[in-house]
C-alpha cells in the first residue's frame, strides 16, 4: 500500500511542479527507491491511457480512489507486474478487473494496436498530436450549417463527443462537436482547412481549444462593453465579438502595427463590426477615461513565453529549458498588465490567459495581483475540466497536450467581489484552496474574518452546449 501511495504522492507533486521525479523519489526515503521509480515512471508514460481507461469505467465513481492513486493502481494491475499489495485495495481493483481490461482491449481496438506498448508508439495520437480544432464562427453562420455543409462535402459527422478521448479517436473525413464548447468541432489532427471555402470566407476559425477558453469563460454580455488588452493578431477578439453578437463595444489594443494590420484584415473576413483596434501600449490607456468608463469585461493575453505551444518545440513542452531572467521580465511585464486592468472602475471579470507552462507566468502572477487588489478574488472554472491551476490555484485552468489534447495553456478569472453584507458573504468557501486566496482578502472586510466569502462556481447565462 506505501509503495502506491507514495507514487501518487509523487506523480500529483510533479504535476503541481514540486521537482522533477527523480528528485522527488529520492526524497521521499521510500525503503525500495528503484521499485518506486520505476513504478511512476512508468505510470507517467502510460498517463493517457490509464486515464482514459479510469474515464471509460467511471472508476474514480466506483471506488472514491483519487486521480493519480487510481492510474498507479491500473497501471500495476493491467500493464505492470500486477498488484503487489494485499487487503481492501487488492480486493476492490481485482473486483473492477474484467471492466478495466476491457477497457483497455477497446482502446487497443480502437488504436489498432495489439501490444500495451504499441500505445506509446510515436504514430500513436498520445505522441503531441493535437486534433485540428475548428471555431464556427456564429457571425456568419451556425454550427448546425457547417456540419451540414461539410456532411454534403463526404465528411462523417459523429455527433458530440462524450469524453475527451474521443477527441483524438478521429480519423480521414470523421468530425464531432468538442465535449465542452459549443461552438467547437474537432477533426483528426491532419485535417487542413486552410484552402476551404469556409475558412477563406470567415464562416470558420482555425483556432486551437485551448485557446477559445478565455473568450468562452469571459462570456461578456451582448451589447457590452469590454476590452482585449493585447489583442493580435485577434483570434480572442472576434470570439468575444461573436459572444457579444456584434453589438456593444470592443475595445481592442496592441503594440505591433503589423500585428494589427493583420488583425484588422481578420477581423474584416470575420464580419466583425463592433471593434475599436488601437495602436497603443495597455499599460498607457487611460482607465479612468470617459471612453472606458462602462468597461465590465476584460480579455488580458500578454506577451509570454509560449512554452506551450507544442509546434514551438520538437519535444515536451513541460521539459523544456527555461531561461529565468527572461521568465522575471515576462512575469513582472504580465503582473503589470493585471495590475493596471483592474484599475478600470467599472471592471467586474477579468480572464488573464498564456500559453505558458511556467507558474511563473501563470499562479504566480495570478497570486501576487491579488495580494494586491483584495477587492478581486479567483473564479472556479468549469469543475469538469481535468487539469487545474498548480495549488493552490486549482480554481484556475491549465491545458495540454497530454491531458486535454490541446496546446499548453493557463486561464484564470478574476472577479470584482461583491461589496460586504450582501448575499454572497453568506456562503461559506468550498475548498482550503479556494480558503488561501480569500485569507488575502481579509485584512479589508473585517467581516470576512468572522465570514469569508465564497468563491463563485460561475454559472453561464445561456447553455453552451
Ligand atoms: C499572446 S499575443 C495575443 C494573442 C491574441 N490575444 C489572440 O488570441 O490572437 C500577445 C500580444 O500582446 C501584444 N503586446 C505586448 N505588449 C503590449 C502592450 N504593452 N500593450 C498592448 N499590447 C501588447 C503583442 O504585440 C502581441 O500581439
Amino acid at each position: 500500500m506505501a509503495l502506491y501511495m507514495k507514487a501518487a504522492e509523487i506523480l500529483g507533486k510533479v504535476e503541481q511542479k514540486k521537482g522533477a521525479v527523480k528528485t522527488l523519489v529520492y526524497e521521499s526515503k521510500f525503503q525500495n527507491i528503484k521499485q518506486l521509480f520505476a513504478l511512476v515512471c512508468e505510470t507517467q508514460k502510460y498517463s493517457p491511457v490509464l486515464q482514459e481507461i479510469i474515464e471509460n469505467t467511471r472508476l474514480l465513481k466506483h471506488t472514491n480512489l483519487r486521480q493519480n492513486l487510481a492510474k498507479v493502481l491500473v497501471y500495476d494491475l493491467l500493464i505492470g507486474q500486477g498488484i503487489k499489495c494485499g487487503g481492501s485495495w487488492k480486493a476492490m481493483m481485482l473486483k473492477h478487473r474484467s471492466r478495466l481490461q476491457a477497457a483497455l482491449a477497446r482502446i487497443k481496438v480502437k488504436r489498432k494496436v495489439s501490444r500495451n506498448q504499441d500505445l506509446l508508439s510515436p504514430s500513436s495520437h498520445y505522441k503531441n498530436e493535437i486534433p485540428r480544432y475548428v471555431r464556427v464562427n456564429t457571425l456568419k453562420t451556425t454550427v448546425e450549417d457547417v456540419i451540414d455543409y461539410l456532411k454534403r462535402e463526404g465528411f462523417s459527422y459523429q455527433g458530440k463527443a462524450s469524453q475527451l478521448g474521443d477527441l483524438c479517436s478521429l480519423s480521414g473525413k470523421t468530425f464531432m462537436n468538442d465535449l465542452h464548447l459549443r461552438d467547437l468541432l474537432v477533426f483528426s489532427a491532419k485535417m487542413d482547412f486552410h484552402n476551404h471555402y469556409l475558412y477563406k470566407a470567415g464562416h470558420i476559425i482555425l483556432q486551437d481549444k485551448a485557446s477559445c477558453l478565455p473568450a468562452y469563460l469571459l462570456d461578456p454580455p451582448v451589447g457590452g462593453h469590454v476590452i482585449d488588452a493585447c489583442a493580435a493578431p485577434g483570434n480572442k477578439t472576434s470570439h468575444l465579438a461573436a459572444i457579444m453578437k456584434n453589438k456593444g463595444k470592443l475595445f481592442a489594443f496592441d503594440l505591433d502595427t503589423k500585428r494589427l494590420s493583420t488583425m484588422s484584415t481578420l477581423l474584416l473576413r470575420a464580419g466583425v463590426t463592433c471593434h475599436q483596434l488601437a495602436n497603443e501600449d495597455f499599460l498607457k490607456v487611460d482607465p479612468l477615461s470617459p471612453a472606458y468608463k462602462e468597461v465590465t469585461h476584460i480579455l488580458l493575453d500578454p506577451s509570454c513565453s509560449g512554452s506551450g505551444m507544442v509546434c514551438l518545440h520538437d519535444g515536451n513542452p513541460e521539459e523544456q529549458e527555461q531561461d529565468p531572467e527572461r521568465l522575471k521580465a515576462l512575469a513582472g511585464f504580465q503582473l503589470r498588465c493585471l495590475n493596471h486592468a483592474l484599475k478600470f472602475p467599472k471592471l467586474q471579470h477579468l480572464v488573464y490567459s498564456t500559453c505558458s507552462v511556467h507558474p511563473q507566468e501563470n499562479e504566480e502572477v495570478v497570486s501576487a495581483c491579488l495580494e494586491k487588489n483584495s477587492d478581486f478574488r479567483l473564479v472556479h472554472l468549469l469543475p469538469e475540466w481535468p487539469e487545474r491551476g498548480c495549488d493552490p490555484l486549482m480554481q484556475c485552468l491549465r491545458a495540454s497536450t497530454t491531458k486535454t489534447f490541446t496546446h499548453g495553456f493557463f486561464v484564470a478569472m478574476l472577479e470584482r467581489q461583491a461589496t460586504p453584507n450582501t448575499e454572497s458573504f453568506d456562503k461559506k468557501p468550498a475548498s482550503v484552496s479556494e480558503l488561501f486566496v480569500e485569507e488575502k482578502q481579509t485584512e479589508v472586510f473585517v467581516e470576512q474574518q468572522l465570514q469569508p466569502p465564497a468563491v463563485k462556481k460561475r454559472k453561464r447565462k445561456k447553455p453552451k452546449m
